[in-house]
């Protein structure tokens, strides 16, 4: 498969060693505006898009005009995926995004729902979502922490939402901490005066995103529509999602 990187950072790095090792060729590197590159001349079959909360919409929905399916990582630019979703249908193109491509984040989100629905009524808890990221990081929180907050909220529906870095009645907090070279922790905490339960994924190195984004890629590759990382996984995480 042909593939172009959308952004050649960190991430951007980790999915080309991933994709070469897999048979693939990485045809076009975009590091700046993509108006910048000739697109079209590099016969793309998918884009990966790891690229700064301030580009994405733009590198995403240049491919969707171009008819190229684009696989996007990026976080912190959400308040245009449903402008991005539209762009896709209507150039019949491919889209699928995900806060984390990483299979054990995919399987830590299940839990997450699992938990929060067996959370339902029990007062005497209050429940927290903590992330630690490198200090690189350019969004807070998260975009896997955002992701946690909204299945909580969804299950629990008496919550309005998040907040960062502060607690109100209502709403989940997040907390989120920067530290050098980590690559991402998130924790799901309910705690009560006599006891707490907390559920953890702790990314070891940026290989677990980097290879669920070239899974993803793969699997997007001659389809259209708009797909989650779930049709990924379907085969994989079999009985319980
Ligand atoms: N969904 C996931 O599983 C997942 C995992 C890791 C990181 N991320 C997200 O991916 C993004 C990138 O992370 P990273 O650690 O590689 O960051 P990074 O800072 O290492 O890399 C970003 C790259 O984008 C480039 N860039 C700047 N402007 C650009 C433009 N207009 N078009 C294309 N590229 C441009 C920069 O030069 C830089 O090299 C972040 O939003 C991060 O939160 C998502
Ligand atoms: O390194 C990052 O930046 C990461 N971003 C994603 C997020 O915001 O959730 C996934 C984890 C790593």
């Amino acid at each position: 498969m042909n593939i172009a990187l959308l952004g050649y950072g960190k991430m951007g790095k980790t999915i080309e060693e991933i994709a070469i090792n897999r048979g693939h060729e990485i045809v076009l590197k975009v590091e700046q505006d993509i108006s910048n590159y000739k697109v079209e001349e590099n016969k793309i079959d998918v884009a990966i898009d790891f690229s700064i909360p301030g580009a994405a919409f733009n590198n995403i929905t240049t491919c969707f005009r171009k008819s190229i399916p684009v696989v996007c990582g990026t976080t912190g630019w959400l308040d245009h995926l449903d402008e991005a979703k539209e762009i896709c249908l209507k150039n019949d193109s491919a889209f699928l995004y995900a806060s984390n491509f990483s299979v054990g984040v995919n399987i830590f989100f299940e839990l997450n729902k699992k938990l929060a629905s067996m959370m339902q009524g029990m007062e005497d808890y209050s429940v927290n979502i903590e992330e630690i990221h490198h200090t690189q990081k350019l969004d807070a929180p998260s975009g896997t922490a955002i992701t946690l907050a909204n299945q909580i909220k969804e299950i629990g529906t008496h919550f309005k939402g998040w907040k960062l870095d502060k607690k109100e009645d209502h709403f989940i907090p997040i907390f989120a901490k920067r530290e050098e070279n980590v690559p991402g922790t998130h924790t799901v905490s309910y705690v009560s005066e006599i006891d707490s339960i907390e559920i953890k994924h702790t990314a070891n190195s940026r290989l677990g995103f980097a290879l669920g984004a070239v899974l993803a890629a793969e699997f997007l590759h001659n389809k259209k529509g708009i797909f989650s990382m779930k049709d990924v996984l379907s085969g994989l995480l079999q009985d319980n999602v």
